[in-house]
């Protein structure tokens, strides 16, 4: 009996996306198994490319049958690993995941595993324990190292080394071969003595503000300092700093930065907190499903602040009691300190965290604990789905409804299906967790195919803060154009004098994409599909990116005829400078992409805010997540609406979770909180229902909606995209397969387009889509499949497919 190896090889196409056979050199037999990486020859003149081992067959028998071998079987070339990189659960996983996404085999192996494993890399093998063959022992230096990638071995030696792996004697490291891994800090030391900042700052002429900040800056400290810590004053810029060291006064130098080894056990230990009965009742009915192994999925919606995140810990202890391993996805902005703080709080060194702040040796490091049992809790982001955990008793995932759960680039993967898979792979059961579910889940529940767990009240009783709803409307008959009406201006001033913090936020979704009329809050909406028309400057034309409706941009306001229309939306730094004009006084820490895009500042500004070093927090979306600061009394949303002009059928759902959870930041504590949003739609349901904080209405209201639209949770849906270089080519291809589905699908699936995509030109490609609504569709697989099949055989064309789109924009 000869065994040969089912192999999927690193060249992703659809034609190469199916195992190939390879044969095992007999030295290698035990050690080529399922998950172990391979280099192997492929296609003309026998280029060596990367594999993974999926499977292994016998020759004499199962040969005939795999309608992949051509003649005579190529060898492995080289074995990349001696133990298996992906088990036999993320294998099957990433099958099922190439299925259900449409993307190559090859992509969701490579999604699955680390950044060190997968980008060139230099391996070596470690020993942890005395080895005890002597020639075996040679090839390790006296730090016990061996450079696997370098050292040529015999096939006898990587068997040999193969078993050393496999009993933990040897472990494998590896060193990724991309300098900008190493992390590195700026810091700014002053040039000038005191004296000499008096002197400069005397002879400064008026206008050199930014000058004059720097000198101020420098006057308050003469050590070194990290720009970073400079840079928490949001009106100093990096650019200030050259500048000034242009002039000779300060030096700026670039410092390694090491993890802090403190970092971890600084934690202070945590126990169990007394439940609350709505708790108890939730913990209880968890416990059940974890001891019983069922893989039940529990839909557990709790109001901000009502201790969701303790009923996550009280069922982790539980599957930790029973000698199994727990799962907790978080959005990546949630993965502040604080929430790692509250994990690791409870279950110290044996939690491992995945984030996108982690080197990616750093990550590896964490995986490698994962894999070796070390760690037996996972909290990460998205990608952290896919964790090699082994024997999971619990699987959370906390703001379920966040879009970022949803990977927008190949693989399309949806990271809630991915956690629903394992739960039934390991027969465990998973938390669903959220203030505003989405409506998907929601539904679900309410079929009773998920199980319903609520917490309606907060902690002790605590309120939830008034909501107050500014009408921008009349502001802007009475006051000039602003970003503040009077109403939070006199606010915000109160909580200046009386020493109070303020969270403001600017809603950047739907930034300037749409139009609306100043003065009656008009948006224009597609007359067929009741979805806000997107304004494409290209062409001076609004469109609506499902039916492809186009018209021309209007001049007057059809609703009021009003001429004040305009694009809605602002900057951040925008907003900064009106508060700088409107309370000088206001110490003020912005937060938006910009501000926030080197390592670490996301954390340091919040922890600034913290310890109360500025009164007002101003920033996008990005603050409405996590926040618990018990001296925040007032919560602003400057613009509501934005959001809700999105071409997106998803827009009021969206616009009522953020108001809702950035609402839940004000009055966590003592203090009595109060919200205030200021929007140009009063009337809209979803802002009056964030006002009223009713989660039930707006979800029977949205659910209506949707049945009437033919939208999800009624309807699945799937994007179709097409694009290419001539704009001709994209369309006539989309028309063709338009018409093509039409015949292949059933009369109940609706085909919407082809439409030019949002922003129809990217990269000098043009984009077309095709949106389907659809209720049973078994054909549509296979049609699919079929589509993406034929398109590599058109030069240029691509196509790609995004099952249950969340982002249209
Ligand atoms: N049983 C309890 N007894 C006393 N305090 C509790 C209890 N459960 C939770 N808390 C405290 O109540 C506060 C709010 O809880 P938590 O942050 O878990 O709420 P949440 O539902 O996750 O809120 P959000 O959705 O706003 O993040 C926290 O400070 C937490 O420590
Ligand atoms: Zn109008
Ligand atoms: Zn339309």
């Amino acid at each position: 009996m000869t065994q040969a190896a089912q192999i999927i090889v690193d060249v992703p196409t659809m034609q190469t996306n199916r195992p190939y056979t390879y044969m095992i050199p007999t030295d290698l037999v035990d050690a080529v198994v399922p998950g172990v990486r391979v280099s192997v020859p492929f296609g003309k003149g026998d280029r060596e490319v990367g594999g993974m081992v999926v499977g292994l067959i016998n020759i004499d028998q199962d040969l005939e049958h795999d309608a992949v071998y051509q003649g005579d079987l190529k060898p492995i070339t080289r074995l990349l690993d001696l133990v298996p990189v992906l088990n036999e659960e993320l294998l099957a996983l990433s099958d099922w995941l190439a299925q259900q996404t449409f993307a190559f085999r090859i992509s969701t192996i490579q999604t699955m595993l680390p950044t060190a494993l997968k980008t060139a890399s230099h391996k070596w093998l470690v020993a942890d324990q005395a080895i005890d063959n002597d020639e075996l022992a040679r090839l390790f230096d006296a730090q016990g190292r061996l450079d696997f990638t370098a050292t040529t071995l015999s096939e006898s030696q990587v068997k040999a080394l193969a078993r050393l792996q496999r009993l933990g004697v040897v472990h494998a490291t590896y060193q990724v071969n991309n300098r900008a891994q190493v992390k590195t800090n700026t810091w700014v030391t002053s040039q000038l003595n005191e004296a000499q900042v008096t002197e400069k700052l005397a002879s400064l002429r008026a206008n050199a503000t930014k000058q004059r900040r720097v000198l101020l800056a420098l006057s308050r400290q003469v050590a070194p300092q990290p720009l970073a810590e400079l840079l928490t004053d949001a009106r100093l810029t990096r650019a200030d700093f050259t500048a000034a060291a242009q002039r000779g006064w300060v030096k700026m130098t670039e410092k390694e930065v090491y993890r802090d080894p403190f970092a971890q056990s600084e934690v202070e230990q945590t126990t169990s907190m007394m439940l609350q009965p709505d708790q108890q009742q939730a913990v209880t009915a968890i416990s059940q499903a974890i001891t019983a192994n069922q893989a039940t999925t529990f839909l557990l919606e709790g109001v901000t602040g009502s201790g969701k995140t303790e009923v996550y810990l009280q069922s982790i202890a539980k599957a930790l009691a029973q000698q199994q391993t727990a799962l907790m996805l978080v959005p990546e902005i949630a993965l502040t300190p604080q929430m790692v703080k509250r994990v690791r709080g409870r279950f110290g060194a044996q939690v491992a965290v995945l984030h996108s702040g982690l080197s990616a040796g750093e990550k590896y490091d964490e995986w490698r604990r994962i894999e070796r049992h070390e760690a037996t809790v996972v909290v990460g982001a998205r990608s952290a789905a896919f964790a090699p955990l082994d024997d999971l008793g619990l699987i959370i995932m906390d703001e379920e409804h966040e879009t970022s759960y949803k990977q927008s680039d190949n693989p399309r993967y949806q990271a809630r299906d991915v956690l629903l898979w394992r739960a039934k792979w390991h027969n465990a059961p998973v938390i669903l967790g959220s203030a505003t579910p989405s409506l998907e889940s929601r539904a679900r529940a309410e079929r009773g195919v998920y199980r319903h767990l609520m917490l309606p009240k907060r902690i002790n009783q605590r309120p939830l803060p008034p909501v107050q709803i500014i009408d921008m409307r009349e502001q802007l008959k009475t006051r000039q154009e602003s970003n503040f009406s009077a109403a939070l201006l006199t606010a915000l001033k109160q909580r200046l004098e009386r020493g109070e913090q303020s969270v403001l936020m600017l809603n950047r979704r739907g930034f300037s994409s749409f139009m609306m009329c100043r003065d009656c809050g008009f948006v224009l909406k597609c007359p067929n599909c009741d979805n806000t028309l997107v304004l494409h400057m290209d062409s001076h034309t609004m469109r609506c990116h499902y039916c492809g409706h186009e018209e021309a941009i209007p001049r007057r306001c059809p609703n009021c005829h009003s001429k004040r229309i305009s694009y809605y939306g602002t900057g951040t730094e925008k907003v900064a400078a009106e508060l700088k004009q409107l309370l000088p006084t206001a110490r003020v820490i912005r937060m938006d992409v910009d501000t926030t895009r080197r390592k670490g500042m996301h954390e340091k500004m919040l922890a600034a805010f913290g310890r109360r070093e500025a009164d007002i927090l101003l920033g996008t979306q990005m603050i409405a997540k996590g926040l618990d600061y018990p001296d925040v009394t007032l919560v602003g949303v400057l613009n509501a609406d934005t959001a809700l002009g999105l071409p997106d059928f998803r827009a009021s759902e969206r616009t009522f979770q953020l108001l809702t959870q950035v609402s839940g930041r004000a009055g966590r504590a003592d203090k009595a909180g109060e919200v205030m949003i200021q929007t140009f739609n009063p009337d809209h349901y979803a802002i009056q229902l964030a006002q009223q904080q009713d989660y039930e209405r707006f979800f029977r209201v949205e659910m209506n909606l949707r049945h009437l639209g033919n939208y999800p949770p009624y309807f699945y849906t799937a994007l179709i995209s097409a694009s290419d270089q001539d704009e001709n080519t994209a369309a006539k291809k989309m028309f063709e397969l338009a018409d093509w589905l039409k015949q292949r699908l059933s009369s109940s699936t609706i085909i919407l387009g082809p439409t030019p995509r949002p922003i129809a030109r990217i990269k000098n490609r043009y984009y077309y889509q095709i949106f389907l609504k659809y209720k049973q569709e078994p054909q549509l697989h296979d049609a699919l499949m079929q589509i993406l099949e034929e398109s590599q055989h058109l030069r240029g064309l691509q196509i790609s497919i995004d099952m249950e789109p969340q982002n249209f924009v």
